[in-house]
């Protein structure tokens, strides 16, 4: 265990979820979505309340892990969570007047957080996934009945959406984002670049159901594309690559369409990335207290 007790699974956590966001935010250029450039495809949102919004969920990442904490997968749990994610997503409301800024990364945040709480070993990416993934799988008895654009796109196209990333143990993270933000690092490229990489390979292949409630299919296929077309001029920094980041924002906020399941599973990567660094430095120096914030800049 990295944490001596579920105080400071909870802080640690709830710290690490809400760095995460801000990073995923601040990260810029984006594609569509709002950075400290522009709000992208986006006339109701910009940096400061995208970042007032994650500091707003603090509360209810650190209840998640205290929760999890040492626990097992199951249906109260699932439960519990559900209950705290739901609460969460009111104090966001209401932080941003209505506007729903992170409801995706709730639900991806709030099951690693409680994955990483079970598992207790934080450099362990797959296992907390999965962990995650089976706390998905079980129902939650008090769901309200769904009626949100994802049900929609997944009613509508036979997408899997939100629900099917998790239930999957969240293939996007362990098995695209994480290896392609570690593989971008290993070739020296600036810390940004690899992120803006990573951003682009979940993109490549997510069935987001932001961009099909906007768009439709033929948008999110023609997102994919051209998201994969970047990786495959070697990533962002490579000159095409870099002038053809630019050409994806200017088309995509020409059809008023955003990767906004994207943006969140960029959030998650980077969670479980800063997550396994904290491990393995606690276990490099023979463990140690939990320091709050300090950890974050590892
Ligand atoms: C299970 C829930 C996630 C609900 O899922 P559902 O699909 O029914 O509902 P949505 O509200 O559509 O939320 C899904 C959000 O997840 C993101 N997302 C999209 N595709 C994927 C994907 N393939 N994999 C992972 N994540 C994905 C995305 O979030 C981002 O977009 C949000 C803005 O979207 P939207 O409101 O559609 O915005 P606009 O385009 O502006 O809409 P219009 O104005 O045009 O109408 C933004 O928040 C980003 O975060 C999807 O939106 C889950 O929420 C749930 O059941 N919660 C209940 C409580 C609970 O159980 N919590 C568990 C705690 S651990
Ligand atoms: N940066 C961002 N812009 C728009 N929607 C988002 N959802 C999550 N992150 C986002």
């Amino acid at each position: 265990m990295i944490w001596r007790n579920a105080e400071q699974c909870g802080q640690c956590l709830g710290d690490l979820a809400v760095a995460a966001l801000i990073d995923e935010v601040e990260l810029t250029p984006k594609p569509g979505l709002v950075d400290l450039q522009s709000s992208g495809s986006h006339k109701d949102m910009n940096a400061a309340l995208m970042i007032a919004s994650a500091r707003s969920l603090y509360d209810s990442f650190e209840a998640m892990g205290y929760a999890a904490y040492g626990g097992e997968s199951n249906k109260e749990l699932r439960e519990t969570l559900a209950r705290i994610g739901r609460d969460g997503e009111r104090n966001m409301l209401q932080t941003t007047g209505g506007i729903n800024t992170h409801r995706g990364a709730i639900w991806a945040l709030g099951l690693l957080i409680a994955g990483a709480a079970i598992c207790g070993n934080g450099d362990a990416p797959e296992q907390i996934a999965e962990t995650a993934g089976t706390l998905a799988r079980f129902p939650d008895r008090h769901a309200l009945v769904p009626t949100s654009n994802g049900t929609k796109a997944m009613q509508t196209y036979g997408v899997k959406g939100a629900r099917g990333e998790a239930k999957d143990g969240f293939p996007h993270v362990v098995k695209v984002g994480l290896p392609v933000l570690r593989d971008s690092r290993r070739s020296k490229i600036p810390e940004k670049n690899a992120r803006l990489n990573s951003l682009l390979a979940i993109m490549a292949s997510l069935n987001d159901t932001c961009l099909i409630h906007r768009g439709g299919m033929e948008t999110l296929l023609v997102v994919q594309q051209a998201a994969q077309k970047i990786l495959d001029f070697g990533g962002v920094s490579s000159v095409a690559g870099w002038e053809s980041l630019q050409q994806l924002d200017q088309d995509l906020v020409t059809r008023h369409v955003s990767p906004g399941g994207s943006a969140d599973l960029l959030a998650a990567t980077l969670f479980v990335d800063r997550l396994s660094n904290i491990s393995l430095h606690h276990k490099e120096t023979g463990g140690g207290v939990y320091y709050g914030k300090a950890y974050t800049s590892l």
